[in-house]
C-alpha cells in the first residue's frame, strides 16, 4: 500500500499486545489501535485479515463503528463462509466485497509481509449481486495498485476452484509429513538428512499456520470433501497399477500431468520458486 501510495492514512490492530507492538516497531501502519472497533473509525476501506473462523466476531465488533458508506473487504481463503458470517452484521449503506489474494507463504505475523507479495498474483473478488459499481471499481484499483491481477467470481465457484488448487494440496502435504513423522525410525535421521525436493516442499507447506488451515477445512468442507473423494479414487487407481505392474497406465498418467505443469508455466503462473526466494530475500520469519 505504501509502495504505490494507495492510502492517506493506515490504521491497524491485532489481538495480541505483542503483535501490535511489533507492527508499531516496524512501522507497518501509521497508527496501531488496541481494538478493531477503534481502528475502523473514519476508514473508507476496512480489510479483515483474520482466520476465516474469526471473521464473524470481528465483523460484529466493527459494525457499529464503521463510517457511513465504508467498503469492507477481507482476504480469507474461503469465501461463502465469510459472506454467511460477516454480511448479516454489517450496516446498510456499507459495501461488503469479499476478496482473496492468491499469494502468501507458510509464515504468519506482521514481519512476514513484503511489498512484492502480490506482484503478478491473482486476487479474486466475489462481489454480491447488486454490489455498488463505484466501490467495486475502487477495490479493484486498490489490488491492481499492489501489483495484483483481479478476477471476479461467485463465492461457491471460488471455493471449489480453491479446493482443487490450494486446500486439498495443503491437506495432502500435511498428511505426507504426518506419515513421515509416524515412521519415527526414519524421521529422526534419514528423512531430514536426505529430504529431496518433493518432501521438502511438503514440509514447507505443512509448516503453515494451524489455526488458519483448521478454519479453511472446517468452512470449505463440502468442496474439500468432493475433491478429496476424487483424489482418493485416483490414488487407488495408481496403487492398483503399481501392484499389477501396469507401466503403461503409470506412463500415460504421468505424461498427462506433465502437460498440465507445462500449461501452467506457459500461462506465466509458475511463481512458486521465485516466491520462496523472495521470502528469504525480504527477511520474513524463517
Ligand atoms: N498466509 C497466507 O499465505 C494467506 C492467508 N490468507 C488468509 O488471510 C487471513 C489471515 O491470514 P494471515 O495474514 O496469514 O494470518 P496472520 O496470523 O499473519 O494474522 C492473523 C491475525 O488474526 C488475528 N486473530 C486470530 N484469531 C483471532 C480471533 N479469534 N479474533 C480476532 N483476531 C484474531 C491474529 O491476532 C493476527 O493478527 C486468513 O483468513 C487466511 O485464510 C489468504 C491468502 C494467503
Ligand atoms: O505458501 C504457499 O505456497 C501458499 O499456498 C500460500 C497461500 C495460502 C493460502 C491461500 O489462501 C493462498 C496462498
Amino acid at each position: 500500500i505504501r509502495r504505490a501510495d494507495l492510502a492517506a492514512h493506515m490504521t491497524g490492530t491485532a489481538r495480541s499486545a505483542e503483535t501490535r507492538a511489533t507492527a508499531q516497531e516496524i512501522g507497518l501502519v501509521d497508527q496501531v489501535f488496541d481494538t478493531a472497533a477503534e481502528a475502523v473509525v473514519d476508514a473508507d476501506l476496512v480489510v479483515l485479515c483474520v482466520p476465516v473462523g474469526a471473521m464473524e466476531a470481528v465483523a460484529r465488533e466493527i459494525a457499529p463503528h464503521l463510517a457511513p458508506g465504508a467498503t469492507v473487504t477481507d482476504v480469507g481463503s474461503v469465501k461463502q463462509a465469510v459472506i454467511d458470517s460477516v454480511a448479516p452484521h454489517l450496516p446498510a449503506g456499507s459495501h461488503f466485497i469479499p476478496g482473496h489474494p492468491l499469494a502468501g507463504t507458510e509464515h504468519s505475523g506482521p514481519r512476514s509481509g513484503f511489498a512484492e507479495l502480490f506482484d503478478n498474483r491473482w486476487c479474486i473478488l466475489t462481489p454480491p449481486e447488486g454490489c455498488d459499481p463505484a466501490a467495486l471499481a475502487h477495490l479493484t484499483q486498490f489490488w491492481r495498485g499492489m501489483g495484483a491481477n483481479v478476477d471476479l467470481m461467485d463465492a461457491p465457484h471460488h471455493d471449489l476452484v480453491l479446493a482443487v488448487t490450494s486446500h486439498t494440496p495443503h491437506l495432502i502435504a500435511y498428511t505426507m509429513v504426518g506419515v513421515a513423522d509416524d515412521l519415527r525410525r526414519v524421521t529422526d535421521s534419514e528423512v531430514i538428512k536426505y529430504s529431496a525436493a518433493g518432501f521438502r516442499d511438503f514440509t514447507r507447506i505443512a509448516a503453515s499456520d494451524p489455526v488458519m488451515w483448521r478454519d479453511v477445512f472446517l468452512t470449505n468442507k463440502d468442496a474439500t470433501l468432493e475433491i478429496l473423494g476424487r483424489f482418493t479414487e485416483e490414488l487407488f487407481a495408481l496403487q492398483r497399477a503399481i501392484r499389477q505392474g501396469d507401466g503403461a497406465l503409470l506412463h500415460d498418467y504421468f505424461t498427462r500431468t506433465r502437460a498440465i505443469r507445462r500449461g501452467i508455466i506457459d500461462a506465466g503462473q509458475d511463481t512458486d520458486a521465485p516466491d520462496f526466494g523472495r521470502v528469504r530475500k525480504h527477511g520474513a520469519d524463517s
